[in-house]
């Protein structure tokens, strides 16, 4: 499904949080969103879920109005209730098609979905008592059991090892691959978001200051201005860009 934001502006209040946005994804793209804290990410990602008013135009394919069942939002702060299994998370991943008694493709999609993530050992434990990375994998595996057309992903990584980190990341772009999902990552991890999206999207103070491949984004002019830290630019041993922060 494409998404595009043309002239996209949100507000809290008086507050202008996205400002004045334009921005598109495709089918079997991973775009990923940077900037600093207070920039306006969330936002844009909540707005593109249908969860904000907002000015401007929104579009999903054609459509005007977000289509929910087809959305598969992964917020910052994902409340799950504690006394819920791992398997019951993500089984209410499939809400799109759950009756009173949960149907054997919903039982066999929700045992997929956590076989997928690398979390199926936390099927019978209650997501209460998980630590912090393994309740991000159970709910990351909660949003593809809904098979979703669009993935929308808010920091799906921050409580993550670095081993769980690259998992995750590969997963998201072989799945978004495989399953022609429309996927939006916001990341914190700058070097994360060059090696693994295929575009990257900057923001700054609500703007979208840059879009472009990697190679396109990873420049100190970009990047030190929307994250106010002087940067450099390497490359690692597979060709990669390598931004390095630098002392101020
Ligand atoms: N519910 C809200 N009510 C009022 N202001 C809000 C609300 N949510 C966010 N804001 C403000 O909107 C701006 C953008 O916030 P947003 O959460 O989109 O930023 P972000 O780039 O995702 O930040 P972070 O990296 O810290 O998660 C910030 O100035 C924030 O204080």
């Amino acid at each position: 499904m494409r998404l595009r934001a043309s002239g996209l502006s949100v507000r809290y209040g008086t507050r202008r949080a996205v400002d004045g946005v334009d921005l598109e994804a495709a089918p079997g793209e991973v775009l990923a969103i940077l900037g600093a804290n207070g920039s306006g990410k969330s936002t844009l990602l909540r707005a593109f879920a249908g969860l904000l008013p907002c000015q401007g135009e929104l579009r999903w394919d054609e459509a005007t109005r977000p289509p929910v069942t087809r959305i598969g939002y992964l917020p910052q702060d994902n409340a799950a209730r504690p006394v819920l299994t791992g398997f019951e998370v993500v089984l209410l991943g499939r809400l799109r098609t759950l009756a009173l008694r949960p149907s054997p493709a919903d039982l066999a999609g929700a045992a997929a979905a956590l076989e997928e993530v690398g979390a199926g050992a936390f099927a019978t434990r209650r997501i209460g008592q998980l630590s912090g990375g393994q309740r991000q994998l159970v709910l990351l595996a909660q949003v593809l059991a809904g098979d979703p057309a669009v993935l929308l992903l808010d920091e799906p990584t921050s409580a993550l090892d670095i081993a769980h980190q690259l998992q995750v990341l590969q997963l998201l772009r072989d799945a978004t691959r495989r399953r022609g999902l429309t996927s939006l990552v916001v990341l914190h991890d700058i070097n994360a978001a060059l090696r693994f999206a295929d575009r990257v999207a900057v923001m700054q103070a609500g703007r979208l200051v840059g879009t472009g491949r990697p190679a396109d984004i990873a420049r100190p002019a970009v990047l030190g201005e929307a994250f106010n830290v002087r940067v450099a630019v390497d490359h690692g041993s597979d060709g990669h860009p390598v931004v390095l922060p630098l002392r101020a």
